[in-house]
């Protein structure tokens, strides 16, 4: 299906409430702010995706009894405001803009509509979405390169997500990308997080000195580290979930793990009341500092991720 008949297809189908089905196992629905989000039932999962930043909020297995991302309680849905919690899109920066301080941090797509281009079901019987960022003039103003990002997510018993950069410019460009995933854990302080260990890192809360991780993870306060050229699993070990989260990825050389601590989580606005934080740990699938990647013109670069959860 194309763009312009999938439109055609939510603009005449809308009901009432502002629902519309766009394939069996698709719901287009919009918040009183203007916000459309696609809902996803099939019968393997139930997933959400914010169309503002291709941002998937929700996805939860059917057997589950937890959802897999943490979407926070206080997350804002307003246009040009990130959503704290599922998978922020990072790109085409991680962290501060490396030279102009004006610009948000993480890049813009994370807050600029994309359009929904595609959407099928696989063999397995998953819901496979494709999104592409609109090049709006905001976008435009904040990077002047052509190119074309789009995103694939396949949402089934595991989640997938395929973010492609395509340079369509006539010279080559750099960047920073992360798939800034919020987990939902029991608590951060039962959770052990594997596959860091032998790592090189940058600290960011010890101005990025370099460090060597010697340890399985364990959080008992504010915890913010970039993992160099790190492209293997991590597990989440969660024993009062009683489950294990797997974080598999390509085209990955950095892996982000970040809990905020109460002192950053309460300063934050949407973060939360009390203890809200202690029940997400982020680990992201990124491509930052020095693994942050030159593409050539015509070229693509594809990063992608795939969570799936296995018993304890
Ligand atoms: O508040 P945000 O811009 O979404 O950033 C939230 C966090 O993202 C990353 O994980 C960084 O390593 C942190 O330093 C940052 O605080």
């Amino acid at each position: 299906m194309t763009l312009d008949s999938l439109e055609d297809h939510i603009f005449r189908k809308k009901d009432g409430q502002g629902c519309s089905t766009l394939h069996p196992h698709v719901t287009v629905t919009e918040d009183e702010n203007g916000l459309q989000y696609l809902e996803i039932d099939n019968p393997l999962a139930t997933a959400k995706i914010a169309l503002q930043g291709g941002h998937v909020m929700q996805w939860q297995p059917k057997t589950e009894k937890q959802p897999v991302l943490w979407l926070s309680d206080h997350a804002r849905y307003v246009k040009g405001r990130s959503i704290r919690g599922g998978v922020p899109i990072c790109w085409p920066w991680f962290g501060a803009h490396p030279t102009d301080s004006t610009l948000c941090p993480h890049g813009f797509a994370r807050v600029i509509p994309w359009q929904l281009v595609d959407v099928d079901a696989t063999d397995t019987g998953a819901t496979r979405i494709v999104l592409q960022m609109i090049e709006t003039p905001e976008a435009k103003r904040q990077l002047s390169y052509s190119y074309v990002l789009t995103m694939m997510v396949t949402i089934g018993k595991r989640l997938k997500i395929d973010l492609a950069t395509t340079n369509k410019s006539d010279h080559p460009f750099l960047i920073g990308e992360a798939f800034h995933t919020y987990l939902n854990v029991s608590d951060v302080g039962n959770i052990r997080v594997t596959g860091l260990q032998d790592c090189l890192y940058a600290d960011k809360l010890r101005q990025y000195r370099r460090y060597v991780e010697h340890n399985v993870l364990k959080f008992d306060g504010e915890f913010d580290r970039v993992y160099l050229d790190h492209n293997s699993d991590c597990l989440i070990h969660d024993p009062v979930y009683n489950r294990v989260v797997r974080v598999g990825k390509s085209g990955s050389d950095t892996t982000v793990v970040w809990s905020p601590g109460a002192e950053k989580a309460h300063a934050m606005g949407d973060m939360g009341d009390a203890d809200e934080w202690r029940k997400t740990v982020c680990v992201e699938t990124a491509n930052a500092l020095e693994n942050s990647v030159v593409i050539s013109p015509n070229r693509t670069h594809t990063m992608s991720v795939e969570y799936s959860v296995e018993a304890l």
